[in-house]
């Protein structure tokens, strides 16, 4: 048996290195691959001071070698890494730049380790010289070139290149987990995960558990020689801005199917609306942006200058209801009702609105609720589009906009406004809708955020079920 259950193999080009294709049909929501992290470390840059163990903030350090945070209730950690970090003089005083490299050349000790670690791709050569590099000198290879770690480690000869090496794979592979205890990510290494190549609309879902266990599974159906991939960035992004965070974190030119067409499948989501046409949009072929309907060409710097100042006001926003609304509106004269500026503020504003919507102490109004519904439905327009398939986004948007829709109508139905077989059609239909949201979150790990919702929905219609059983006996 394979690391994939033989249902795939690894297999190597020029153009993806090693990657993963199916060797069998995979149905939707199969279970491809699961794995436990090979390393868990810390965010580079970040201040918080995290137990080595368990990764829960903690302020005390392990009382034998003084150097890595432990907290309470994990114990010792390892007896080797302890041994190693006593002899370790002249730690860096920001221990979470360093914290991932340190734990990482510890591991190296091991020959089993070190044989998956020097397979990783870091794209060494690439790297070599870019800001990211020089970044990574300045915060991690020289404050460790200024200890004894190389005196200290007989695995490998450690120097500048390895250091930077070790950084590159991180930067390359590394996948982000949930922290343990609230709001924030640490970084992971699964080396076969890994190993699956990037596509924009992927046939498969990483979820990570609470246990820091991964889980991946087909999103679709996958047929046998089919490539199997993830999506190594964050699909609600237009494609300039994927291939740009492609290109600087992972070194390659994405040219999926998606990157490649100008409507992004006919989700419009980097499309401007055209000045001169009533229904006319504007998208990018080879630099130009020209109007799909009345061929109006627009200089590529306005549109430049427009999408950087959208993103300027979204982000001067952040936070405000009111000013959040004005930007959408004052940017949806101009860009595509799915441009993914227009989508940010849409799910930012969303969010608010949950907050509101789930305070105990706040009682939305109808107005309210069907802001909340309008601004889910749109999102979920733009993902059934590009997360076609099992996605948790959907599941998630689509328990959100059922939520609401039912308790306007059962407000509307208690101000005498829609009758008992409208409010009873209404309360079906979100049946159905929590009934297709609770299937996208279906396969996600019982022990995750995602598995817990899924369990909510299952509370939440069963509630619901018995609610339209009482009405149709009316
Ligand atoms: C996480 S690694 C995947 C495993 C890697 N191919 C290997 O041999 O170790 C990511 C790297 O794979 C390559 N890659 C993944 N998806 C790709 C794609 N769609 N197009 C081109 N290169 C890709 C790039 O070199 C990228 O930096």
């Amino acid at each position: 048996m394979n690391k994939f259950n033989n249902k795939c193999s690894v297999e190597k080009s020029d153009q993806l290195g090693r990657y993963v294709v199916s060797v069998q049909d995979i149905d939707e929501g199969e279970t491809i691959l699961t794995e436990k992290p090979i390393l868990i470390f810390p965010v580079f840059g970040d201040e918080t001071q995290r137990c080595c163990q368990c990764f829960k903030e903690t302020g005390d350090i392990c009382k034998s070698c003084a150097k890595f945070p432990i907290c309470a209730s994990c114990g010792p950690h390892n007896d080797f890494e302890c041994q190693i970090l006593q002899k370790l003089e002249k730690m860096p005083r920001k221990l979470n730049n360093v914290f991932g490299v340190i734990r990482c050349l510890v591991e190296m000790e091991n020959d089993e380790f070190s044989e998956v670690f020097n397979t990783m791709e870091a794209h060494q050569s690439e790297r070599r010289g870019t800001a990211i590099w020089k970044i990574h000198h300045n915060t991690t290879v020289d404050p460790l070139l200024g200890t004894n770690i190389k005196s200290l480690i007989k695995n490998a000869e450690v120097d500048s290149d390895l250091l930077q090496r070790i950084c590159g794979v991180f930067v390359v592979n590394s996948f982000d987990i949930k922290v343990p205890d609230g709001v924030g990510c640490l970084r992971s290494l699964f080396p076969n995960a890994a190993l699956l190549a990037h596509d924009c609309v992927a046939n498969t879902i990483v979820s990570i558990d609470d246990n820091f266990q991964m889980k991946i599974y087909a999103n679709r159906d996958i047929k046998s020689g089919e490539l199997v991939t993830y999506c190594y960035t964050n699909p609600l992004w237009g494609t300039s801005k994927r291939r740009e965070s492609l290109l600087v974190g992972k070194y390659f030119h994405c040219m999926c199917k998606r990157c490649e067409d100008s409507s992004e499948l006919g989700s419009h989501m980097s499309s401007i609306l055209c000045p001169s046409c009533p229904d006319g949009s504007l998208i990018q072929r080879n630099s130009n942006w020209r109007c799909v309907e009345c061929n109006t060409i627009e200089d590529p710097s306005e549109i430049e200058e427009l999408v950087t100042d959208a993103e300027l006001s979204l982000t001067e926003s952040e936070g405000n209801l009111r000013l959040l609304e004005t930007t959408l509106r004052r940017y949806s004269k101009v860009l595509h009702k799915n441009h993914h500026v227009l989508v940010e503020l849409k799910q930012d504003i969303s969010a608010i609105l949950r907050n509101l919507i789930n305070d105990p102490t706040f009682n939305p109004n109808v107005e309210l609720l069907q802001r909340k519904a309008q601004l889910c439905g749109e999102i979920l327009d733009v993902l059934k589009i590009v997360q076609p398939g099992i996605s948790v986004m959907k599941g998630i948007a689509l328990y959100e906009f059922a939520l609401p829709t039912s308790d306007i109508g059962r407000m509307n139905f208690d101000s005498g406004k829609i009758t008992k077989d409208e409010l009873k059609r209404i309360l079906e239909k979100t049946q159905k809708d929590l009934k297709e949201a609770a299937r996208m979150l279906s396969y996600e790990p019982l022990d995750s955020s995602e598995g817990q919702l899924a369990r909510n929905i299952a509370m939440d219609l069963k509630e619901l079920q018995e609610e339209i059983k009482d009405i149709r006996s009316w």
